[in-house]
């Protein structure tokens, strides 16, 4: 099939589904989120799959389904079906929901104010009806096709994301503002009448456009965060190398042996001094070892592991394996989702800048024809890719892992856990993959359960030295905590109390559970004159990069996002995490917090907790707390009481080997070095 091509240029015209229930008395704008806490943990538990699909299958979307019955042979749980490798269909999550519309996003990827009740805005559209029926969704935090449990229905003229019907008759729960806000008047326009006549005779199939990314302009455009007043603290954490034999950590880039042309370029990026991790991890990987690596969010890890990997590439420069239809790169690096990506892309990209080392990155939402031309065009030494894009390129026989020499997981326990690993492990038991003998294997995050790191032993050589960069799991200490106790219908307004109360709200994160509570805080947000975007799993790719762009320039104060956004991404100018839902565990908390306080700067977590919701994190919310030398509120030690009566804390943990040489603080100073 054709790809309809979308140039970042008019990428903004894409319309999102926004969903959510509204009700707008007046001057009284409320959100009847009808969620169900249950979900979740179901819906964690569903397949992985490969987001390509959407760029070969047709979409048809049926278009305001009012009282109407739908079609449950939807099409693209067809088209999803149809592909074998997207596996296990025997695990569905469910979602519960009542009537519900979608609202459009408009041009400036921005939620201005459109809904007001405004009756010269064609404000009418009505939507009704109270569809059940198991569909498959994408879920693009896990990269993967979940089924759902979906009721509601799409009051939206032209939503490019595909519709998902299940059988479904009689009254829903939608009043008014449903449908496409249409530029040209700057209002919502309900169409309902128009919507159902498609759906009854033409049901629309609407081609998934296929999306190209913009290329990177210039260093400047990709500039990292500088280093805060606390980086020199970073001096003073403890690290905790175990293994045998681990080679002695650097204390200066200029000592580390990294190649001219890299220190170069450090130089050029403004790095001049590593961070611990980046002491440790740089001669370890120089020296060949396996390495699993812990440190605080924004310490710099990202270097830490592609500074060497280029450094070898350069001492020993290996031949591009490629032909017109398949490449075998040298380095693999995986990570969790789209932006993420990109970013570790960026990172290689400006630090092998001037030399003959290819990059390339594929993730999904964007165009396969595209991604493949641009790695088969001249071969890559070094591919980033999400692991469902990445799945779907082995498996058409364009990339093999015959060449590759070192083999990253970037956020590791995140892609080892239930959600990534089958794709992860279906890379690494590929039949052309290098053994783990032959290969670097190289894992970095700020945080490794445990149960993580056991299973992901299983990748590594016997004797990978294992880097501890003070607390493994803990939480960043520039980052001041707060947990406020508020219930769930009171957050709306504490949030806003929250916004009004900083000097400026100017980079401030907000992190919600659902993609429709992002949509409608986002809109919220946007009508109170605070501009606002938000990016998470439901929106398109040009649309989720155009949001962190205006984020990143300051066009949009207020991000609201979902775990998306939680891990690695580094933007600069973050002062305010703000969680108006807590995740469901600490290590996710940990991620989103760190999105701010990164790279020694001040940053700032405001953590909505609701005790009837979020009472079973408050033993681990304590403990990271008090890590992170924070206070701890009262009403957090009374939840976490009433849950520790129930099952007692676990203890810390630190390398799962037993048998291993651990050394703490094997860092020479510099005086040392000199001496
Ligand atoms: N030695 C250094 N000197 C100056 N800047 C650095 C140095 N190391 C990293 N940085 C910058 O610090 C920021 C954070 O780095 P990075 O994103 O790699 O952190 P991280 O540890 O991977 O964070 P996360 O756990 O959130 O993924 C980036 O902007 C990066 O360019």
């Amino acid at each position: 099939m054709e790809e309809n091509i979308v140039s970042p240029s008019n990428a903004n015209e894409i319309n999102q589904a926004a969903v959510g229930e509204w009700k707008n008395n007046e001057n009284n704008i409320s959100y009847n989120d009808n969620y169900d806490q249950n979900v979740v943990e179901t819906l964690n538990n569903t397949t992985l799959s490969d987001n390509s699909v959407f760029e070969n299958a047709n979409i048809k979307t049926q278009e305001n389904n009012c009282d109407s019955s739908f079609n449950e042979n939807n099409t693209w749980v067809n088209q999803t079906e149809q592909k074998s490798h997207f596996g296990n269909t025997n695990n569905p999550g469910y979602r519960k929901g009542q009537g519900r519309f979608n609202k459009s996003n408009n041009g400036n990827n921005s939620y201005e104010k459109s809904w007001s009740n405004n009756s010269t805005s064609n404000n009418n559209g009505r939507g009704r009806g109270r569809g059940r029926g198991i569909i498959k969704r994408f879920d693009e935090e896990n990269e993967s096709f979940k089924s759902e449990y979906d009721s509601g229905f799409n009051n939206q003229g032209d939503n490019s994301v595909p519709s998902h019907r299940g059988r479904g008759r009689g009254r829903g729960h939608n009043r008014g503002r449903g449908g496409r806000r249409d530029q040209s008047s700057g209002g919502w326009h309900g169409n309902s009448e128009d919507g159902h006549k498609k759906h009854e005779n033409d049901k629309p199939t609407i081609p998934k456009a296929a999306y190209i990314p913009p290329d990177i302009e210039n260093e400047e455009s990709i500039s990292g965060i500088e280093a805060g007043l606390n980086f020199d603290k970073y001096k003073t954490i403890e690290v905790k190398v175990s293994g045998t034999n681990p080679p002695q950590s650097i204390t200066s880039f200029n000592s580390s042996g990294l190649s001219t042309i890299l220190l170069d370029n450090l130089s050029n990026c403004n790095f001049s001094t590593p961070t611990p991790v980046q002491n440790y991890a740089i001669p370890i990987i120089i020296d060949g070892r396996d390495l699993m690596a812990s440190a605080q969010t924004g310490s710099g890890k990202t270097a830490a592991y592609v500074l060497p990997i280029l450094h070898n590439l350069l001492k020993q420069p290996l031949q591009l394996v490629f032909d017109e239809h398949h490449c075998e790169p040298h380095v693999v690096i995986i990570a969790p989702t789209r932006e993420l990506v990109a970013q570790i892309s960026e990172c290689v990209w400006k630090f092998s800048k001037g030399t003959d080392i290819k990059n390339g990155l594929l993730y999904g939402g964007t165009s396969v024809s595209y991604q493949k031309s641009k790695i088969l065009q001249r071969g890559v030494h070094i591919l980033t890719s999400t692991p469902g894009r990445l799945n779907d390129f082995v498996e058409k026989g364009i990339v093999t892992f015959s060449s590759v020499k070192f083999f990253v997981l970037d956020e590791a326990d995140r892609m080892l856990d239930m959600g990534f690993k089958p794709e992860i492990e279906r890379v690494l038991t590929h039949s052309t993959m290098t053994p783990s003998e032959s290969r670097q294997t190289i894992m970095f995050s700020a945080t490794f359960a445990s149960e993580i790191q056991h299973m992901a032993t299983t990748y590594l050589k016997p004797d990978y030295i294992f880097v501890a960069v003070g607390e493994i799991g803990g939480a960043c200490k520039d980052v001041v905590q707060t947990v406020i106790e508020v219930t769930k219908f009171k957050k709306k307004n504490t949030l806003l109390d929250e916004i009004k109360k900083m000097e400026n709200c100017q980079g401030t994160i907000v992190f919600v559970e659902r993609k429709k509570v992002a949509d409608y805080t986002a809109a919220y947000l946007s009508e109170l004159d605070y501009p606002t975007t938000s990016i998470h799993g439901a929106r398109e790719q040009p649309e989720r990069e155009q949001a962190l762009r205006d984020f990143k320039t300051n066009k949009m104060k207020i991000l609201v996002a979902t775990a998306v956004a939680a891990r690695g991404l580094d933007i600069k100018g973050v002062n305010y995490v703000v969680n108006f839902d807590l995740p469901k565990t600490i290590d996710e908390y940990v991620h989103r917090i760190g999105r701010t306080g990164r790279l020694g700067n001040a940053g700032k977590a405001i953590s909505f907790f609701d005790p009837e919701f979020d009472g079973l994190l408050a033993p681990e919310l304590i403990r990271i707390l008090k890590q992170a030398d924070q206070e701890v509120p009262s009403f957090l030690n009374d939840a976490s009481e009433r849950i520790l009566l129930a099952s007692p804390a676990t203890d810390d943990f630190n390398d799962i080997r037993t048998n291993v040489e651990v050394t703490s603080n094997l860092v020479a100073t510099e005086e040392e070095e000199e001496w």
